[in-house]
């Protein structure tokens, strides 16, 4: 297996959270949700190499919080842009040519160690690893044809998560490419580049903290793990 690294996506605002404080920093069950989502990388691989992607303006709070809550993985801080696009980018720029790297939401602290694991088994022989599930609710399109919604196929469809774990070389090509609006997440970007997505099976409490509810489902979700099976 190539070498292992990292970048975890953290250099939002979190504008539809609606808190001042951006998501990734609000407490789950006292502690950060970024904490939570790094850990389960640093358990899953403690020598793996672990690149944050911070707002350059919450730096100094991240040190503080580190300190405050005796965090100690060790990892390398990197300052965002004013997208994902800009911000994965920027992370991209400490990786060397060569390896895989898997890039995670921050924001997606309950990613499960088998995903991580399959992820780079898949990318480090198919040179992309996208994790993804099936649609659980019907789905329709608006507007469809005769500008009215209609009904689709969701079994046509799946919902794209992180990690999407890469080959360094594929991923670094692509994210040569100037900025789309299309590019909503980095499997899109390799895929303008002209290579094919590999789609994995996730697990679906991987959710993405967005909205208020999110963190509600967070504090259930935490709840469970700790109770006994
Ligand atoms: N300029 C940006 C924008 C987003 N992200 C990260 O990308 C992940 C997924 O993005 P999203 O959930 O949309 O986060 P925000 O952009 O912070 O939220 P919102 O869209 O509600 O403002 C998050 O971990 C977020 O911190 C980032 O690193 N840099
Ligand atoms: C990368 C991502 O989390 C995959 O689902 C998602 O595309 C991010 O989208 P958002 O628009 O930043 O919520």
């Amino acid at each position: 297996m190539p070498e292992k690294y990292v970048i975890i996506v953290a250099g939002g605002s979190g504008s539809r959270m609606g808190s001042t404080l951006p998501k990734q920093f609000l407490e789950v069950n006292g502690r950060p949700i970024l904490m939570r989502t790094i850990e389960v990388f640093s358990s899953f691989d403690p020598a793996m190499a672990i690149i944050l992607v911070l707002p350059q303006s919450n730096m100094a709070l991240w040190k503080e919080l580190c300190e405050e809550h005796r965090f100690l993985p060790a990892h390398q801080i990197v300052a965002g842009g004013a997208s994902r696009f800009q911000s994965v980018r920027n992370g991209l720029e400490h990786l060397p040519d060569k390896g895989l790297v898997a890039i995670h939401d921050g924001v997606r602290p309950f990613v499960s160690t088998e995903v991580i694991t399959q992820g780079f088994e898949v990318a480090s022989k198919q040179g992309n690893a996208i994790v993804s599930l099936p649609l659980k609710e019907s789905i329709r399109e608006v507007p469809g044809p005769g500008n009215k919604s209609a009904a689709r196929d969701r079994s046509k469809y799946r919902l794209v998560q992180t990690p999407q774990t890469f080959d360094i070389s594929v991923i670094k090509k692509a994210y040569r490419q100037p900025e789309s609006a299309l590019f909503t997440d980095d499997a899109s970007v390799v895929e303008s580049a002209g290579d094919s997505i590999v789609l994995i099976d996730g697990n679906e409490e991987n959710i993405k903290i967005t909205h208020q509810a999110d963190l509600l489902i967070a504090e259930a979700l935490l709840k469970n793990k700790k109770s006994p099976a």
